[in-house]
C-alpha cells in the first residue's frame, strides 16, 4: 500500500530542517522567518468572508435521502463540505484526537526518532510544502503510511499496540466512507460504476491507498502575521478531516475570500482533491485550503489522504466530456501526478491540462 507515496519521495526529496523544530512555546515574539505577509504567499491578505456574510461550506446529514445532490452541489461550488451522520463511531474520532495530542506533547526529543528521513515520506516533521515558501509555519506534523508500528515503537515503548490499533480502526472507517462519498458526488452527475471500472463498490477496496497526517498548531504569540498551514489543494481523489475543536481551517472563494470552516462537534471535512477534479473533468473544484493560528487554544487535525492505486490511470470521465471538446486533462497516475506537484507545486494542474483550439 504505502509504495505509491515513498516511492515519490524517494525520487524527489525535500530537504527540510526538521531537526530544527522550534520550541513553539518558549517564543514570546514571532521571529522574523515565522512572519508572513502577502510577499510570500499572495492571498496572505486576501480579504476573510464578513463573518456576518454566513457564508460556509455545507453541513451534510448523509441520512438525508437528498444527500448525493447535495454532496454533488457542495463539490461543484466549494469543493468541500461538512457531514454529519457518516457513521464513524465518535469513541474513534475522541481516540484519533487523543492519540494526536498526545503524540504532539511528546518531548521534542522523542519526537525527533521517529523524525521523517529525507527522502522518507512517514514521520515527524514540518509541512511537506514548506520548501514552496521562504517563511515557515507554525505548524508540526507526523504523517503515517502503512503501519506505524516502528515509529510508534520509538514514540511510546509502553503503549504503542493501543495506537496502532487505533490507527488501524481509523483507516479502516475512512476508506469505506471515502468510497462511499466518492460514490455520492459521482451518481449526481450521473457516473456510475460502468463508467469507472477501477473504482468498483467493493468491499476489499484494493483499488484505493492512503496516508494520515497529523497537524498540530501550538498557539502563537502573533497569530495575524503567521501561517499553520500554507494554501494548497490537496493531491488527493478526496480528503476527509478531522479538527479538533479550534477554528482554523480556511476555504478559498474567488468571490467571498477566506472563509473559515467552522468546528462542529463529531462532523468532519471533506475536501475534494486535484485528482477528483481531474476525473470529474473539472466539474468539482479542488480547494484552496490553509490554517490559521490562534494565541489561547492549540490545535489539532487530523487529515486522511485517499487515492487510487499506483497504477491507475485518472482521466476525465469521457460522460463529463461534450462530444465536441477534448478532455480538460490529459491521463496521470497518482505518482505520475505526486511527481508533477513535488516539482511545480500550486502549477502541476496547469501543467496536465490538454490545451484546446480555439
Ligand atoms: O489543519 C487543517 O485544517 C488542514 C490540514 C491540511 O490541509 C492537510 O493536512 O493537508
Ligand atoms: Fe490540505
Amino acid at each position: 500500500m504505502p509504495t505509491v507515496l515513498t516511492d515519490v519521495f524517494r525520487g524527489h526529496p525535500i530537504h527540510l530542517p526538521h531537526t530544527h523544530q522550534p520550541d513553539f512555546t518558549s517564543l514570546s515574539e514571532l521571529p522574523d522567518s515565522y512572519t508572513w505577509t502577502s510577499k510570500d504567499d499572495p492571498l496572505f491578505t486576501a480579504p476573510p468572508s464578513p463573518p456576518d456574510a454566513g457564508e460556509s461550506i455545507p453541513l451534510i446529514d448523509l441520512n438525508h435521502p437528498d444527500a448525493a445532490n447535495q454532496i454533488g452541489r457542495a463539490c461543484r461550488t466549494w469543493g468541500a463540505f461538512q457531514i454529519a451522520n457518516h457513521g464513524v463511531p465518535l469513541e474513534l474520532l475522541q481516540g484519533i484526537e487523543f492519540l494526536t495530542g498526545s503524540l504532539f506533547q511528546l518531548p521534542v526529543q522523542r519526537k525527533l526518532k521517529a523524525a521523517r528521513s529525507d527522502t522518507g515520506f512517514s514521520g515527524y516533521g514540518v509541512a511537506r510544502i514548506s520548501s514552496f515558501f521562504n517563511k515557515k509555519m507554525w505548524s508540526e506534523g507526523f504523517t503515517i503510511t502503512g503501519s506505524p508500528l516502528n515509529d510508534f515503537r520509538k514514540l511510546w515503548p509502553q503503549l504503542h499496540l493501543n495506537y496502532c490499533d487505533i490507527v488501524e480502526q481509523y483507516e479502516e472507517q475512512m476508506q469505506k466512507l471515502a468510497s462511499k462519498l466518492m460514490w455520492l458526488s459521482l451518481n449526481s452527475l450521473g457516473v456510475t460504476e460502468e463508467d469507472i471500472k477501477w473504482a468498483t463498490v467493493s468491499s476489499d477496496l484494493n483499488w484505493a491507498q492512503s496516508a494520515l497526517q497529523l497537524n498540530h498548531y501550538p498557539v502563537c504569540p502573533e497569530p495575524d502575521r503567521a501561517m499553520g498551514l500554507a494554501p494548497h489543494t490537496d493531491s488527493t481523489l478526496l480528503t476527509i478531516l478531522y479538527q479538533n475543536n479550534t477554528a482554523g481551517l480556511q476555504v478559498f472563494r474567488d468571490d467571498f475570500g477566506w472563509v473559515t470552516v467552522p468546528p462542529v462537534p463529531g462532523s468532519l471535512v471533506v475536501n475534494v482533491g486535484d485528482l477528483f477534479h481531474i476525473l470529474s473533468n473539472g466539474l468539482f473544484k479542488s480547494v484552496i485550503h490553509r490554517a490559521r493560528v490562534n494565541q489561547t487554544r492549540p490545535r489539532l487535525s487530523v487529515a486522511f489522504l485517499w487515492g487510487p492505486r499506483s497504477d491507475t490511470k485518472i482521466s476525465p470521465v469521457p460522460k463529463l466530456v461534450s462530444p465536441d471538446e477534448s478532455p480538460l486533462y490529459r491521463s496521470v497516475t497518482w505518482t505520475e501526478y505526486l511527481r508533477t506537484k513535488a516539482t511545480h507545486f500550486n502549477k502541476a494542474l496547469s501543467m496536465i491540462r490538454n490545451h484546446r483550439e480555439k
